[in-house]
């Protein structure tokens, strides 16, 4: 059992706690600045403040899920391949039912060898958890913090997510997306289901804004930083400063790529600020590295470089140009998931791993972040961040950015989405 130490820390992974620290000294307290009661959420208005006091403000994790059992795994891919904001097929509702059903066994067989389901939802719960007990013990004027997963293709989907709002009495809601970079198949999807499902059952006023992208968010960009200095701690010490670092993310198809979506240069983005993190740390490691794209599906062009081809490519070429024997060591870093998938568990250790090691390379993954208390410090300082500017005089409930449609754009929904996040999820 997992034990809670305070300030939503778990006592599994305190011995990480060390770079929190170093990152929680690097942030002003939120928590004094907020005493000066300037905030004006309704709380502290006279004639809201029995009305609202309890209602909770709804946290809510937008991810894409995953099958928690094998029998859960076909609905999922029906639900995955029935969505046209992430892979338009023609006669959609007859084709995916099929396509889903024809490649059920294979990723059966994958979700078999990571342990029979997909980890997504128990961690999700943890770090939601997490972050909302640093929330209601660091801004409690700011809201009573409740958090909630709305998973786009696995259960809690959206309908039941915001069934279990409208239970609670939920008046204010942020969506938060749990993909650090923006991609309109990814986040795009889950806020136009968002957009589409509040419309066809219902909003009962609900008030919502929207975390879009926080890629370059520095606790999160430590949390990532901490796990790479664990793995290369796995390295003989003479072999670590010269270990390449490959960043590994899921690949896009081109033609998404190709409409203008953010999502590549959001991750090269997080990439940077990583390298920038490592090369300033306590340890200095200004380690060679790659971006590289993986779990590519059907025989369209994708992003490239893949994944697999990149660790042929070291284990042909032995790393930097010097002392082979150094740079044959290879640290896999998840870069675009925040928690354990087949991606990771499946593909990258026991596929990319084992192939490196059998062309002579030595691989180690960075841990997801998971359960990271560092990670979790994170999100609810992300969230902080948000509530202080959305519930200030001048607050909007959506970024700039995410008000930007793609150029290459067609689809209408994203336009619709788009504006009705803008007035705080009103029409
Ligand atoms: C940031 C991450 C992801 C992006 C971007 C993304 C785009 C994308 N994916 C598909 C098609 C499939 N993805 C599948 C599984 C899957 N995708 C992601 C993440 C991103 N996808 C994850 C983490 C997973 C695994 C989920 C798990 O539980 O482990 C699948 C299903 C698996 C399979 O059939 O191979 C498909 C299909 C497209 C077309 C796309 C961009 C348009
Ligand atoms: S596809 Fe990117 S905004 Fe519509
Ligand atoms: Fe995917």
């Amino acid at each position: 059992m997992i034990q809670k130490v305070g300030r939503g820390l778990l006592r599994s992974e305190l011995k990480t706690s060390i770079h929190a620290r170093a990152y929680a000294t690097t942030r002003p307290s939120l928590h004094r600045a907020n005493e000066d009661k300037s905030c004006v959420h309704p709380c502290y208005s006279n004639t809201n403040k029995l009305s609202t006091l309890h209602r909770p403000t709804a946290i809510v994790l937008l991810n894409m899920g995953g099958p928690a059992t094998l029998p859960a795994v076909q609905p999922f891919l029906t639900n995955l391949f029935s969505d046209g904001d992430l892979i338009p097929l023609p006669l959609q509702s007859f084709s995916a039912p099929w396509i889903a059903k024809r490649r059920t066994p294979q990723i059966e067989k994958q979700y078999a060898a990571i342990g029979g389901g997909s980890p997504i939802l128990k961690w999700s719960e943890q770090q939601g958890q997490g972050m909302v007990d640093l929330l209601n013990e660091e801004i409690p004027e700011l809201g009573n913090f409740r958090s909630y997963v709305g998973f786009r293709y696995a259960d809690p989907l959206t309908p039941e997510m915001l069934g279990r709002l409208k239970e609670d009495g939920v008046k204010r809601a942020v969506a938060f997306t749990q993909y650090p970079q923006y991609s309109c198949s990814t986040t795009g999807s889950s806020l136009n289901e968002l957009y589409r499902q509040v419309h066809k059952l219902g909003s009962e006023g609900i008030k919502w804004s929207v975390i879009d992208r926080w890629g370059m968010h520095e606790g999160f960009v430590e949390a990532v930083t901490s796990r790479i200095l664990a793995a290369l701690e796995q390295l003989p010490a003479h072999r670590r400063s010269k270990a390449t670092l490959l960043f590994s993310a899921h690949s896009l198809p081109m033609s998404v790529v190709n409409r203008g979506d953010p999502y590549v240069a959001e991750v090269a983005m997080t990439v940077g600020s990583v390298m920038r993190r490592l090369a300033n740390h306590e340890t200095p490691h200004a380690n060679p590295y790659r971006l590289v794209w993986q779990s590519q599906v059907g025989p369209s062009a994708w992003m490239g470089q893949q994944t697999s081809e990149a660790i042929k490519g070291l284990a042909r070429l032995g790393g930097i140009e010097e002392k082979r024997a150094a740079a044959d060591n290879v640290v896999l870093v998840p870069i675009a998931f925040t928690s354990d998938h087949i991606e990771t568990l499946y593909e990258l250790d026991l596929e990319y791993v084992k192939e490196g090691e059998e062309l002579g390379l030595t691989v180690v993954r960075a841990e997801s972040l998971n359960g990271s208390p560092i990670f979790i410090r994170a999100m609810a300082d992300i969230v902080k961040d948000h509530m202080k500017e959305t519930e200030g005089p001048n607050g909007q409930p959506v970024s700039q950015q995410m008000m930007l449609r793609c150029p290459g754009c067609t689809n209408d929904t994203c336009g619709q989405q788009k504006r009705w996040f803008s007035k705080w999820g009103s029409d």
